[in-house]
């Protein structure tokens, strides 16, 4: 089981205890209450017409008991297992969504994004109702057929072995049912649920595209065929889940008229009286009863487990890029050297070979090359999203594998090449880069990318924005992604095509107010376009893995 799934449970056994315990108690009630009432009811009848021959109140008083204590043990069960499996569920999507954050964009490639959603959503919903919908369940019917089996045990031992024998047979059949490659067919069915989900997510990403291609129909022809896959394996998996609950059942329907059997033959022998054979008979029909939900808790634990398991091969792995134990402490200001840095992403060439670069306090350098050369992979090692294989990148001439990655990003502005716009108002848009901007300072930087105008036009800082910048053109969210990179309060700024998307006015109008706008300020400016004259100190050109003076 993943380490996080483990932990995040083990810091709830208490309340996965209560839970069962409440459970048991619900239990006990249960079989209690018709055990009583069977004895109650025989011993009143046999005594039939016997003047003060069956004491009435004693066990009515108890029926009414057992009644309200099973009422309340239930309720509480509901309670403190539901408030355990919202605390779960929101502590292990807590958990997972940190060690998503820690794993460098290289390492999720290989996921699709709604199969990481589904991991968030799906597996962490499977995982977290382990404790009421398998475990306690489990726990508590073991406990209940353990009590039952000593009170009958010492009542009459024959019938005592009865219940303890076939309750063993219920739990072996409930198991072995569980067990043929249940484990195997609930990883599958989470897979493709997952799947499902994927493609679901991908045709609501893609739909502009998909429709402008035309292949929108070519698309939506796979999701039924997926559904139809998903609901077979599910129709499947419910149709063993009521083979395996009817054989319990059957099971237990045998067990029962067997000791119904033994019962009455105790009492003919005189072992027990008839109220206590009735009271017997009745007590293991309430367990017989209840032996059918171990199909139903098996299945959810092997559910829980394929799903943890898919929580555990995306958590589990190691981030690339390591926390040092003792971080050392990062001037504020300083610095930026990249010392002969070497890199390769996995399986790929040598993007950059001894590359060295020194970016002095308050200077700004553009870093121009040919489209796939390794421009975006220098960002990458300078926002520490990987690490160099060789060499160094250092800050004030600290190792910045040696400081905490927390510090290091406190001291960045990044404008990464697809920036994201957030569903929600611009203000709320720019204040992702620095919380504590006013509306002044916003406008500010609004109007040094070059969007005062479109900004009164549209109603100022208030005016909504799509989710993905759909109710602005490319260009627009392009400058309002750089604005929220301007206001953030960082001494270095990685700038990766700053002006794409934008005609050459505009862009070299934009350009000319980042460099007024970042005096003083260290500016690493990756572009394919020239820069006009005064913008940056320098220009470096990036070929065969080496920073050469441009040009
Ligand atoms: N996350 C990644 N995983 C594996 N390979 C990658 C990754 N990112 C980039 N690469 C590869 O590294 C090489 C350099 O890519 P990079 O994006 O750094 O180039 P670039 O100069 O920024 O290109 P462009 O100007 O087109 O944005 C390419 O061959 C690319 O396929």
């Amino acid at each position: 089981m993943s380490a996080i799934v483990r932990d995040t449970l083990a810091r709830h056994a208490p309340a996965a205890l209560a839970t069962a315990a409440l459970l048991l108690a619900t239990m006990l009630a249960g079989i209690g209450l018709l055990g009583v009432s069977g004895a109650f009811l025989t011993g009143a009848a046999l005594s039939f017409g016997v003047l003060g021959g069956y004491n009435l109140f004693l066990p009515s008083a108890g029926i009414r008991a057992l009644t309200l204590a099973r009422i309340v043990c239930r309720y509480g069960e509901k309670i403190v297992g539901h408030a355990a499996t919202l605390r779960i569920a929101r502590d292990l999507r807590v958990a997972l969504f940190a060690r998503l954050l820690a794993l460098s964009p290289a390492q999720l490639a290989g996921l699709r994004g709604g199969d990481v959603l589904a991991r968030l959503l799906g597996d962490v919903d499977a995982v977290d109702g382990v404790l009421v919908r398998a475990l306690a369940p489990l726990l508590a019917l073991a406990a209940a057929a353990l009590a039952l089996i000593g009170w009958a045990a010492r009542l009459d031992p024959v019938s005592g072995a009865w219940i303890a024998g076939t309750s063993l047979i219920a739990a072996a059949l409930a198991s072995w049912r569980a067990a043929a490659g249940r484990q195997r067919s609930e990883a599958a069915l989470a897979r493709k649920r997952a799947g499902l989900r994927a493609s679901l997510h991908e045709l609501y990403d893609g739909a502009a595209d998909l429709a402008a291609m035309d292949a929108t129909a070519r698309w939506l022809q796979r999701l039924p065929l997926e559904a139809a896959q998903l609901g077979q394996r599910e129709r499947r998996q419910r149709l063993r889940a009521a083979d395996a609950t009817a054989m319990l059942g059957a099971a237990g329907a045998i067990g029962w008229t067997g000791l119904l059997w033994l019962a009455c033959d105790a009492a003919l022998a005189g072992r027990v009286s008839p109220a206590q054979a009735a009271g017997l008979a009745f007590a293991a029909l309430a367990l017989s009863e209840l032996t059918p939900a171990l199909a139903l808790a098996w299945q959810a634990l092997q559910g829980a487990r394929a799903s943890a398991h898919r929580i555990g091969a995306v958590a589990g792995q190691v981030p690339v890029v390591a926390e040092p134990r003792r971080p050392q402490p990062l001037p504020a200001s300083g610095e930026l050297l990249l010392d002969a840095v070497v890199f390769a992403w996995p399986g790929g060439r040598r993007v950059l070979d001894r590359a060295t670069l020194r970016l002095a306090p308050g200077e700004r350098v553009a870093i121009r090359g040919d489209s796939g050369v390794g421009k975006s992979s220098l960002a990458a090692l300078v926002l520490r999203a990987v690490d160099p294989a060789a060499g160094a990148l250092r800050w004030s001439g600290v190792d910045l594998r040696e400081a905490a990655l927390s510090d290091w990003h406190a001291r960045l502005a990044w404008l990464p090449q697809e920036a994201p716009v957030f569903a929600g108002t611009l203000a709320d848009n720019l204040r992702l880069g620095n919380p504590a901007a006013d509306e002044a300072r916003m406008r500010e930087a609004l109007a040094c990318v070059q969007l005062a105008p479109w900004v009164e036009a549209v109603g100022g800082l208030s005016c909504w924005i799509g989710e993905g910048g759909t109710t602005v053109s490319a260009g627009q969210a392009r400058r309002i992604a750089l604005a929220r990179a301007l206001l953030r309060d960082a001494p270095l700024l990685v700038l990766d095509e700053p002006t794409e998307g934008l005609d050459q006015d505009t862009a070299d109008a934009v350009m000319r107010g980042v460099a007024q706008w970042c005096t003083g300020r260290s500016v690493l400016v990756i572009s394919h376009a020239r820069l006009p004259a005064g913008v940056v100190d320098r220009e470096l050109l990036l070929r065969d893995g080496t920073l050469y003076p441009a040009a």
